[in-house]
């Protein structure tokens, strides 16, 4: 399964003269298992934002990668190819590159994150991309790129912390501890995987505290602290061993086993290295067991037993000479070099130190190249051949320098790095600050102009209701006028308009000395009319009659309806007999009613008595008068005008 190590991690274990490798194994796996805790708690927890971004599929990822990463890379592949959604496609490559570094292929950890990364923004998903981010620091420092890594998830870290994105924080912040590891800033990653400590214990993060000791064991043990080291590693051992999480529990022994030797407790610590061995070979992780064997041997080496040691080392060498790893290669064959050189086996010796040095090809091999090379040379010195331990150890001089050369810049590299993340930082909090207050600026306008909006809206409501109620009550009271003034049926005056009217012309025409001829009509049978015909034709029989009256006299004869079928019409400056002409002419013209009305069987006629003013007589008198005419007219057979006095 591993067919690829860290080739940073090596350069300073070497420089240290600890091995190293089989802890960062544990740790690509406890971070592989780390990262599936965050994603999948990224799923679960809805405090952690843009939630929506992940694929509904990912928690069922998210849980195997664990586990299965190649199983968890072929099936997301699958479903890759079908996935449209931008987002979701992101999310997929965060999950395979999770499972390549998981896998120990970091190259293509990289790509994946890089797809992922090409397909969002930091403004638009922010949370995404972070995660993205991380996974690609976390590839980034399995390629022996740290210092490239460290940016990223720095910056991480600091979205995470500000927008309270605890899952996301402890995963970036268990990536950016192992790389301040890689880079040797061991100071560096004690606080940050103690930050994640306690961070975990608040019970927000599916990343428990056990998780984050077994971190901070590791950076003990990285500095030969094994003291501090081992109560860590015991409480990491408790739990994985609760929880029963096998590898890391497997792993947690091989550092118990570790420590414990380291400490001089000879039995526990073989004790755990072999229990460590046999858990690794019972879930398959075959180089687990190796990295035990070759601790294991060491020890026995120290002891003398060297043929022990040497069956340990074989079978170690075939493991990690199948899974092509490099780096523990060639520890091994360092470590029977050793066993070969007390044997004073020399040219045997020589051969392993060569098969060695075949290996330590590239760069990153460089503080491997400087230990071959010491061992040579020292053989080389053994056998008496002066010049070319001499030549080597020249050769070596170069080599250090180089290595010198190497780590100052990545120092470099990383300062530079946490001081540009720093001046962004601070550019991003000056830039919210001013953000927030135009937001601040903006709210008040809008909510000003809303105000006044509303006011606004408010008086022409105001206004549009009482114009609406003051056309209302002029309409109101103009009807109520018209129905006191105008008889509804006829459309003449009513009684009362026509009596007050009537009074005023009287004074005028007294006053004035001028005719005023007053005339009381009424129609006759009409009670006939009602009786066989129908109320309603009746009213037809009224209503047309006071069309026709309205049509037939001028607008200044006074025309008025007193009673039922009752009628008083006055005219002003007309004398008697101009008036009888107009009555005649109409009562002639009322015969036509019952034709206007489609009614031809009627008979309508109209009785009328009339006088004139001629002396100061009053309004009453005036109106017997004409009554009494009227009765006259009634009683010598309707149909007729009589003239009064
Ligand atoms: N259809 C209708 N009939 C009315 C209205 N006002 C009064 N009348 C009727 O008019 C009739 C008047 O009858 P009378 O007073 O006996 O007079 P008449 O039948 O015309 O007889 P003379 O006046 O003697 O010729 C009554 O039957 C009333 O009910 C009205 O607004 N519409």
């Amino acid at each position: 399964m591993y067919v690829w190590f860290r080739l940073s991690i090596s350069t300073q274990c070497r420089l240290r003269g600890f091995n190293m490798s089989k802890y960062k194994m544990m740790t690509r796996w406890l971070t592989a298992g780390l990262v599936c805790i965050s994603l999948f708690k990224g799923v679960v927890f809805a405090d952690e934002s843009t939630l929506n971004a992940w694929p509904p599929s990912a928690q069922r990822f998210l849980k195997d990668i664990r586990d299965e990463p190649q199983d968890v890379i072929n099936a997301v592949q699958a479903e890759l190819l079908q996935e449209q959604r931008t987002t979701y496609r992101a999310a997929y490559y965060a999950i395979l590159s999770r499972a390549y570094s998981a896998l120990v292929l970091p190259h293509k950890g990289l790509d994946r994150a890089d797809k992922g990364l090409a397909l969002v923004t930091e403004s638009l998903h922010p949370w995404l991309y972070h995660n993205l981010a991380v996974a690609k620091a976390e590839a980034l420092d399995n390629s022996g790129k740290p210092g490239e890594g460290k940016m990223l998830a720095l910056s991480a870290r600091n979205w995470a912390e500000e927008h309270n994105a605890k899952e996301l924080l402890s995963y970036a912040m268990s990536v950016d501890g192992y790389l301040s590891l890689t880079l040797s800033a061991t100071d560096d990653a004690l606080a940050t995987f103690q930050q994640g400590y306690t961070l975990s214990q608040s019970n927000d993060t599916l990343l428990q505290p056990g998780d984050f000791a077994s971190m901070i064991a590791l950076v003990y043990e990285y500095r030969h602290e094994p003291e501090l080291a081992l109560p860590y590693f015991q409480e990491a051992y408790d739990y994985y061993q609760a929880n029963d999480i096998k590898l890391e529990l497997a792993n947690t022994i091989f550092g118990l086993g570790k420590a414990n030797l380291d400490l001089g407790n000879r039995d526990t610590g073989l004790a755990q290295l072999k229990r460590s061995a046999e858990l690794a070979l019972e879930i398959g992780d075959l180089q687990g067991a190796a990295y035990s064997y070759q601790v294991m041997a060491q020890q026995l080496i120290d002891e003398g037993k060297l043929s022990s040691a040497e069956a340990f080392l074989t079978d170690a060498l075939t493991i990690f000479e199948d899974a092509d790893n490099r780096f523990m290669q060639i520890n091994v064959l360092l470590s029977l070099n050793a066993i070969a050189s007390q044997q004073s086996q020399f040219a045997y010796s020589l051969t392993l130190l060569d098969e060695a040095q075949a290996l330590a090809e590239g760069e990153a091999f460089l503080p491997s190249k400087i230990a071959i090379n010491e061992r040579k040379a020292q053989l080389f010195a053994t056998m008496d051949e002066f010049e070319k331990a001499y030549q080597l150890m020249l050769i070596n001089t170069a080599l250090k320098n180089r290595l010198n050369q190497e780590q100052n810049s990545q120092r470099l590299l990383e300062l530079k790095t946490r001081f540009e993340v720093e001046q962004q930082e601070a550019q991003n909090a000056l830039l919210r600050e001013q953000n927030l207050r135009q937001q601040a600026l903006l709210l008040n306008e809008q909510k000003l102009q809303r105000y006044i909006f509303a006011v606004v809206v408010l008086l022409l409501i105001i206004c549009l209701l009482l114009a609406f109620l003051y056309i209302g009550g002029k309409r109101h009271q103009e009807r109520l006028e018209r129905l006191a003034n105008e008889d509804e049926l006829t459309g003449l005056m009513t009684r009362r308009k026509v009596l007050a009217q009537f009074e005023h012309h009287l004074q005028l025409a007294q006053r004035h000395d001028t005719p005023l001829t007053l005339a009381l009509l009424d129609l006759d049978y009409f009670k006939k009319i009602n009786d066989e015909h129908g109320h309603q034709t009746g009213d037809a029989v009224l209503k047309a009659f006071g069309e026709l009256a309205r049509n037939t006299f001028r607008r200044t004869d006074m025309l008025g309806r007193i009673g039922g079928e009752e009628f008083l019409f006055f005219f002003p400056h007309t004398d008697l007999s101009e008036a009888q002409t107009l009555l005649k002419r109409f009562s002639v013209a009322c015969r036509d009613i019952p034709f206007t009305i489609d009614k031809p069987e009627l008979n309508v006629s109209v009785s009328a008595g009339v006088t004139m003013l001629s002396d100061n007589q009053s309004a009453k008198v005036l109106m017997a008068q004409a009554d009494e005419a009227l009765y006259q007219a009634k009683s010598e057979g309707r149909d007729r005008l009589v003239c009064a006095p």
